[in-house]
């Protein structure tokens, strides 16, 4: 198994000056390449500083993020992200969207036209891919959120990284919106052979996609228990319903209760009501 992202005692901490966040303290992980791992926790646990710092839009305090052996010290083509909020140019078609971040380079690295032609046609793959054919030529703002994130996702796909960030991708979709972009996404996964970092708040998603969940835990944000998916590599909808699923669900969905520092439902009815009783 080759390691594709190392994650060594990794610290992060934001100040103002006056206060202090400690995001992260101590991660280590090691992601394979070709992996999908998945990144849930509690709210402020510090999933997504954990995806930027990886993605190098973040820098660590403590510690080091390796990819391929080699220390991140700031974005990469490898890398790219995909976040909760689609963030394509409403002033360019969905064609234009896919191939803007080409368009750039070209100025910026003196990246040749023809690398430029050999990326259309990728933008032409990637546009059957996610079954925009028809849509190449609209502006996002007559797109659903569906098939805009599949826009956003074709666009980060299109410099072949060898690894995918995902923020939330799908948290803005309803649910069935979502259950089809969760098949798509596995079937890119399959075929590009990216390794997959993806933060969600829905464990469902989570153990679906994943193998490899990574809880994590707040205040301090770290990591308190990975868990191995016993589902086979090939998915389908219908394992959601299957015992081992549901019971690590469960098990899951109480571990992040439990390190969220939040009471359990019945403890807060019980005081409440304490509360509220005369004398
Ligand atoms: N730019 C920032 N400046 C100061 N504090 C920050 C900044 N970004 C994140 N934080 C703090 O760091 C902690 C971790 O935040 P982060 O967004 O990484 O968590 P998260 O697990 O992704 O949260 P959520 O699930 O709510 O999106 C939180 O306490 C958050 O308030």
């Amino acid at each position: 198994m080759q390691t594709k992202i190392q994650i060594e005692a990794a610290g992060k901490i934001y100040t103002d000056g006056k206060h202090n966040v400690e995001a992260l303290r101590a991660v280590n992980l090691d992601i394979a390449a070709n992996e999908f791992v998945t990144l849930v926790g509690a709210s402020g646990c510090g999933k997504s500083t954990l995806l930027r710092c990886i993605g190098g839009l973040e820098e660590l305090s403590l510690g080091e993020i390796r990819v391929d052996g080699r220390p991140v010290s700031g974005p990469g083509v490898n890398r790219a992200m995909v976040f909760q909020h689609y963030s394509l140019y409403p002033w360019l078609t969905v064609m234009e969207n896919i191939k803007f971040s080409r368009r750039l380079k070209v100025h910026r690295e003196g990246i040749t036209s023809s690398d430029v032609e050999t990326a259309s046609g990728r933008a032409d793959a990637l546009l059957s891919l996610m079954g925009l054919n028809h849509a190449a030529l609209a502006y996002p703002d007559q797109l659903s959120g569906g098939m805009q994130q599949r826009v956003a996702i074709a666009r980060a796909l299109l410099p072949k990284p060898d690894i995918l960030l995902l923020d939330e991708p799908f948290g803005a979709l309803d649910a069935q919106t979502r259950e089809v972009m969760h098949d798509l996404i596995l079937h890119i996964f399959n075929l590009e052979k990216t390794t997959n970092v993806f933060v969600t708040h829905d464990v469902e998603e989570a153990i679906y996609l994943g193998q490899r969940v990574v809880l994590m835990a707040p205040r301090p944000g770290r990591i308190d228990t990975i868990y191995e998916v016993p589902l086979p590599a090939e998915r389908d909808q219908d394992m959601k319903l299957s015992p081992e699923f549901i019971r690590l669900k469960k098990e899951i969905l109480q571990r992040i209760r439990e390190t969220s520092g939040m009471r359990t439902d019945k403890d807060m009815l019980d005081r409440l009501t304490r509360q509220t009783e005369p004398g």
